[in-house]
């Protein structure tokens, strides 16, 4: 869906901030339960899920799509269809702001023998398909969108899907799920190689959902064969709590005085958990509480405490997949380090919601952070504890980790930082601003 009116937003320097941090659902996870549950025979029943506008929409959609989705009490209620019986939809499927939402849509309909047209916010459609439309025309699906490979695009799906073998040429969950979903429908095996992890929910949820998948390490890279044709079985999923949300009150708490926060159940995923690695290196007083496996996932209570001393470091490159989202608050972070953070290996950052190198840099720049980027790098030289001297107001270009991320410096600057546009939050953690008040964040909405 498309947002509306923008709405600014103002973060001012906070006292300690102290408490509880109970973040929402996982944003990933959410998507492939919807999504797995319409393709499973029966009702799938999820508790836990993400309600951000994201993945409300890929709800809406599998509506569209044939399956029942409803909220009953806390649960979330998907009857499937099976798979091969999703239907054709009757409208455009608008996956308002979520690459996510579209680029796994588009992969579960490939190979089914209809047409679908997909949209999206301004954001959404800038950004490109050809990446899933490729391995898609491999099934024998087409797709005919914009220049560029944008949306709005339609995918002619294939009546009789072959299975394909693809190696993903940039290291993206979205499209080894894609491909893992298009495969279901397809007979045979499909598989897909990626040279580095990326998120892995696809595999281990397929798996949860009684479809064969085995996955092995080889000199190509991390193979993935999915048996198509599978009967799927539905499901009970307890979604596990966001580490990308859960960054956010984490690094807050790192760079703003006095802080205290505890943020329970936070999946710790290695192919998510990058970011809290990274602060540990850089000197963080991040702490793993009562580390415990959940629903086969490693979960613990994080405990972030002001952290004075932080040291800029190189990021390991081979780490981007698993903090992908996480750049963005990584560098309001490394402004409060000595010395410089260099971040390379993130091509990727700059095709997300908006360029997210370029968005960063700018805003950092008129925070009065030095900041030097290239194509597929840049690096922050940090001012120590209140070098952030804010007094700007920063475009967020519709990306609402960059939203997030200005708010959060905006907390540890001497000067208000305000962000021209709020509302994007709602698509990944509609209970920031709420949440972050009740640790004692200072928020203005600035009257249009
Ligand atoms: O598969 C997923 O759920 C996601 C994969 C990542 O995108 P890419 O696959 O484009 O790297 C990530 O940035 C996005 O927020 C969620
Ligand atoms: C990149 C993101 O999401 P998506 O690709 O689903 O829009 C994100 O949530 O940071």
């Amino acid at each position: 869906m498309s947002h509306g009116p923008s709405r600014p937003l103002t973060a001012r320097a906070a006292g300690p901030l102290r408490g509880e941090a109970n973040v929402p659902g996982d944003k990933s996870i959410s998507h492939r339960a919807l999504i797995l549950g319409a393709m499973a025979e029966g009702e799938t029943r999820v508790t836990g899920l993400l309600e951000g506008q994201d993945v409300l929409d890929t709800g809406r959609a599998m509506r569209a799509f044939g399956a029942q989705v409803d909220k009953q009490g806390d649960t979330w209620v998907v009857q499937g269809v099976g798979v091969g019986g999703l239907m054709e939809p009757e409208d455009l499927i608008d996956c308002g702001n979520s690459g996510t939402g579209v680029r796994l849509l588009m992969g579960a309909a490939a190979t089914h023998g209809f047409s679908v047209t997909y949209t999206g916010d301004a954001s959404l459609r800038k950004r490109p398909m050809a990446r899933v439309t490729d391995p898609l025309a491999l099934f024998g699906a087409q797709a005919y969108g914009r220049s560029g490979g944008r949306l709005p695009m339609t995918v002619v799906g294939a009546s009789e899907p072959v299975p394909v073998r693809y190696a993903t040429p940039v290291p993206s969950a979205q499209v080894k799920s894609a491909v893992l979903l298009a495969g279901l429908n397809a007979p045979g095996e499909t598989v897909v190689i990626e040279r580095e992890a990326t998120r892995d929910h696809s595999e281990r949820m397929l798996t949860g959902f009684g479809a064969e998948v085995s996955v092995e390490q080889t000199a190509e890279g991390r193979v993935i064969t999915l048996q198509g044709q599978p009967t799927l079985r539905p499901q009970a999923i307890v979604v596990p709590r966001d580490p990308s949300s859960a960054a956010f009150p984490v690094c807050a708490a790192l760079i703003v005085p006095g802080s205290d926060v505890l943020v329970p159940n936070i999946g710790l995923n290695p192919t998510r958990a990058g970011l809290f690695e990274t602060l540990r290196d850089m000197g963080a007083d991040l702490t793993y509480e009562n580390p415990r496996e959940e629903g086969g996932e490693p979960v613990a209570d994080l405990r972030a405490r002001f952290s004075p001393n932080l040291r800029g470091i190189e990021v390991p490159p081979e780490r981007a997949a698993s903090m992908i989202d996480e750049y963005p608050i990584l560098s309001v972070v490394a402004s409060q380090a000595e010395g410089t953070t260099v971040m390379r290996g993130v091509a990727e950052l700059r095709v997300k919601e908006c360029d997210r190198i370029d968005a960063m840099a700018t805003g950092l720049r008129a925070c009065g952070i030095d900041v030097r980027d290239g194509d597929d790098w840049w690096e922050v030289d940090g001012r120590g504890p209140g070098g952030l001297r804010g007094g700007a107001t920063v475009a967020i270009h519709l990306d609402h980790r960059i939203a997030m991320s200005f708010l959060v410096a905006g907390m540890a600057s001497a000067e208000a930082i305000t962000v021209d546009d709020a509302g994007p939050i709602a698509t990944s953690f509609p209970i920031f601003e709420d949440l972050m008040g009740s640790l004692g964040a200072q928020f203005d909405s600035v009257a249009d």
